[in-house]
């Protein structure tokens, strides 16, 4: 008998982007709620067909979600904050996006809940709120409507929910600086767990899977308990009906793999591709219950790339070596892949024949599972083996021998910058003359209807890119005197030019390609294009120099330059499986640092460079921190400004500022001023930011740029006074915690017009 197949999730955001428009457009008042509901139906059925068209036997259902699968389990859990509740909307929906985006109108003015990266990805996911006043309880039917509603279309499904344990660590009490786990907050979430396996049995569920990623981090004291307390109380649930799968992604769960083992769940889910080499030692080691099968995770959910049925094959035969029971699986959801390759026309056959996104993924797991069952005789007569192996025989691009030269000739000091930073800030304070606590941006402004609009008009066609360059340098024209009305110190000229901060430099530079379609939910309605890197790494032609060049040209003030970062690039496109990332984040260095001397040669005196990604994708244990991540990451950053003059000022931006446990490393970056996000946890960065004595100057976010509220002058006030009581005031910059594309301009400029009147009145109260 064949093995079976399982997949863990599937996109939801639809072929063509289906579910983002008609949420947009609901928002817009274009669309109705029926609207909405109507097509995530669609969506839903397409989506279980063209999985059991492709022959998978386990087909996931509750993956799909109208904003986040993580605010859809608070619901689930009855942990709506009471503020959103008071709104009173009559629609569960309303609700919803309430939360997800914050609501300011007739029924009330509540923010969204704070949203995070869900693990290593550039998926955001809503932070739930579990006050002390929660009533924990099963308080949807989600799960057993769309179980329901599959079931009717003659599909059974195995429904997948985000487990206790990952929802528990995830989850926050906004009173607290902990959540903590008292034992009546473990029975009740455990209690709803088990009512849900429970009813799924009554439904007729032969699986049920529960994801548990955050079993990939490191254990605090505690963790293993609060596990075992938590499955404990859920596994008598089963009942004998249905069979439970404990899902686990992005790592490997070496550490508790024992336990695990013996609790005797039905299925245990293994990434065997992030982290295969520990999962499968701890498998050797400690062997596989009876009863229990292994959901082997051979199929990359976070790539683009086509799988190599060899490597999963000894995958799984060494598998076999332990256990008969084992299900092909996918090693995380695919929802952090595009959808399909169909319609990706502008894409040689050559090339598109090595990508698999989420529908060609299907077609791998049913490959591998026919061929897991073969033995190597009767494998050797697959054509699909044959077709497979021929993808991966010998080389897909010519190396590039410029590029391999110049980083061969690279030697330690081309990785330091010279003087030491102390010596150049005192040089660029007298360079630029800037006042005290100098008010800046991060860079993009909103990018409006009308700037995307002209965009798809120029892709189209429909104008020139005369046209399309004059309507860009009129955006300029207008940021740039709004800024200076408002009186911003170090100025932007807004990115208005950029359609996202990576796909347009990947544009720009030789050894990348592009798709049409291939969209990626990154949180919400919003989705992300990243390109693929596919050779050799150069730039082409200068990327922003002229934009740049343009803008200072237009202004007495210093106008700032705006670049992504070589780590950030790599981070948020599809790198190559080929050469190391390390590698080919030193590609990307030496492009950008060609993209920075050439900024500074136009006259650019301050140049900031985006490396938002790099803590996101910090590993997710502390051990490999440095070895597999920082060692490298750090001096390719040091790469792209090491030649600049002592007076250029380099600025760098992260969106994330969980950084208290690599301040030094951030340090060691060598930029000269940083900007971050600020919101809760911040207040323990500055700790950390006083601790360390760190020496970059620093621009912790004052507003938070992800809601349309407007800060008052006094709020922004009062940030930075507590700023300033942990930060030497000759260091510290005003900004917002990130760029403004995703805004409005309604919003945009009377917080700016706040955050400048804030800084004003603190350096008056300073004598300044
Ligand atoms: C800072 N962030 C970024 C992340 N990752 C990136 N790669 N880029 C980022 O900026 N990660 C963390 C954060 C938060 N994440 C995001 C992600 C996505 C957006 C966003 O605004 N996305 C847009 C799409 C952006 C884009 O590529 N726009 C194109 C047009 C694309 C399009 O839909 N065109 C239409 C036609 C145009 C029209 O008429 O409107 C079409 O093809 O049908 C462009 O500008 O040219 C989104 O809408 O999802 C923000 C933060
Ligand atoms: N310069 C970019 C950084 C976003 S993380 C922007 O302002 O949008
Ligand atoms: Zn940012």
């Amino acid at each position: 008998m064949t093995a079976l197949t399982s997949v863990s999730g599937f996109p939801r955001i639809g072929s063509n982007r289906e579910l983002k428009k008609v949420i947009e457009g609901y928002w817009k008042g274009a669309k109705t709620l029926d609207d909405v509901r109507t097509t995530a139906k669609q969506l839903r059925a397409e989506h279980w067909k063209l999985q059991q068209e492709a022959g998978i036997d386990l087909i996931p259902s509750n993956d799909f979600s109208y904003y986040d699968q993580m605010l859809d389990t608070a619901i689930l859990l009855g942990a709506v904050p009471a503020r959103y509740q008071r709104l009173g909307f009559d629609q569960p929906e309303d609700t919803l996006f309430a939360i997800g985006r914050g609501y300011q109108g007739d029924k009330g003015d509540v923010t969204a809940l704070p949203m995070k990266k869900w693990f290593t990805t550039n998926y955001h996911y809503i932070v739930p709120e579990i006050e002390s006043s929660t009533q924990i309880h099963l308080a949807s039917t989600k799960p057993f409507d769309e179980f329901n509603e599959a079931k009717a279309l003659g599909i059974i499904t195995k429904p997948v929910l985000i487990g206790p344990y990952t929802f528990l660590k995830l989850a926050r009490d906004p009173q607290a600086e902990e959540l903590e786990f008292d034992r009546g907050l473990i029975n009740d979430i455990a209690s709803v767990y088990a009512q849900v396996l429970g009813k799924f049995g009554e439904l007729g569920a032969q699986w049920v899977q529960f994801d548990e990623p955050y079993l990939v981090l490191d254990k605090e004291d505690g963790d293993v308990e609060l596990f075992k307390s938590l499955y404990a109380k859920i596994l008598p649930a089963r009942g004998g009906k249905v069979k439970l799968l404990l899902n686990t992604y992005f790592g490997h769960i070496a550490d508790i793999y024992e336990t695990v083992n013996l609790l005797g769940f039905d299925g245990i889910g293994l990434d065997l591709i992030e982290g295969k080499d520990e999962n499968l030692a701890a498998v050797d080691k400690y062997g596989v219950a009876d009863g229990t099968t292994i959901f082997a995770g051979v199929v990359n959910g976070r790539n683009i790339w086509r799988n190599d049925y060899a490597v999963s094959l000894g995958v799984i035969d060494a598998l076999r070596t332990k256990t008969d029971n084992i299900a092909v699986s996918t090693a995380c959801s695919l929802l952090h892949v595009p959808f399909s390759t169909e319609g990706e026309t502008g894409l040689e056959p050559q090339v598109l024949k090595h990508f698999a996104f989420a529908v060609e993924k299907l077609g791998e797991l049913h490959d591998i599972a026919v061929l897991a069952d073969q033995d190597d005789t009767a494998r050797r007569d697959v054509k699909a083996l044959a077709d497979n192996q021929a993808l991966f025989d010998g080389t897909r691009v010519t190396p590039d021998q410029a590029v391999a030269k110049r980083l061969a000739a690279l030697t330690a000091d081309d990785f330091v910058r010279q003087p030491a930073r102390a010596e150049r800030q005192k040089l660029q304070r007298e360079a630029l003359g800037l006042p005290l606590l100098p008010t800046t941006t991060i860079g993009s402004f909103p990018q409006t209807k009308e700037v995307r609009a002209e965009r798809a008009r120029l892709r189209k066609g429909e104008i020139t890119r005369e046209q399309y360059d004059e309507f860009i340098k009129q955006q300029i024209d207008e940021c740039i005197k709004h800024q200076e009305q408002i009186g911003l110190d170090v100025l932007v000229h807004g990115e208005f030019e950029r359609n996202d901060m990576v796909e347009y430099f990947g544009q720009h530079l030789n050894g990348f390609l592009f798709t049409k379609n291939a969209w990626v939910q990154s949180y919400g309605t919003r989705c992300v294009k990243p390109p693929i890197v596919w050779g050799d790494v150069s730039r082409a032609e200068p990327i922003t120099v002229a934009w740049s060049a343009y803008a200072q040209s237009r202004t007495k003030h210093v106008m700032k330059g705006m670049l992504t970062g070589p780590v950030t690039i790599l981070n948020w496109s599809w790198p190559r499986e080929d050469v190391s990332h390390e590698l080919q984040t030193q590609q990307l260095a030496l492009a950008i640092r060609d993209e920075v001397l050439d900024l500074e040669k136009a006259g650019i005196k301050v140049i900031q460079i985006d490396e938002a990604a790099l803590r996101e994708k910090l590993p997710l244990r502390k051990s490999d921190w440095h070895k597999k991540y920082l060692d490298w990451a750090i001096p390719a950053f040091r790469l792209v400004h090491s030649a600049v003059k002592p007076t250029t000022q380099i600025h760098t931006h992260m969106c994330y500022s969980e950084f208290n446990d690599i301040i030094r490393d951030i340090d060691a970056m060598d930029a000269d001023v940083i900007s971050f996000e600020a919101s809760r946890g911040d207040l323990v960065v500055l700790d950390a930011i006083h601790d360390a004595n760190f020496e970059t100057e620093a621009g912790p976010g004052v507003y938070d740029i992800h809601s349309p509220r407007i800060p008052s002058e006094a709020e922004i006030e009062h940030r930075i006074d507590e700023i300033l009581a942990k930060m030497d005031v000759n260091k510290v910059w005003i900004n917002p915690d990130c760029g403004l594309k995703t805004r409005g301009n309604a919003e945009t400029w009377p917080s700016l017009e706040h955050m400048v009147a804030a800084a004003k009145a603190v350096r008056a109260r300073l004598g300044k």
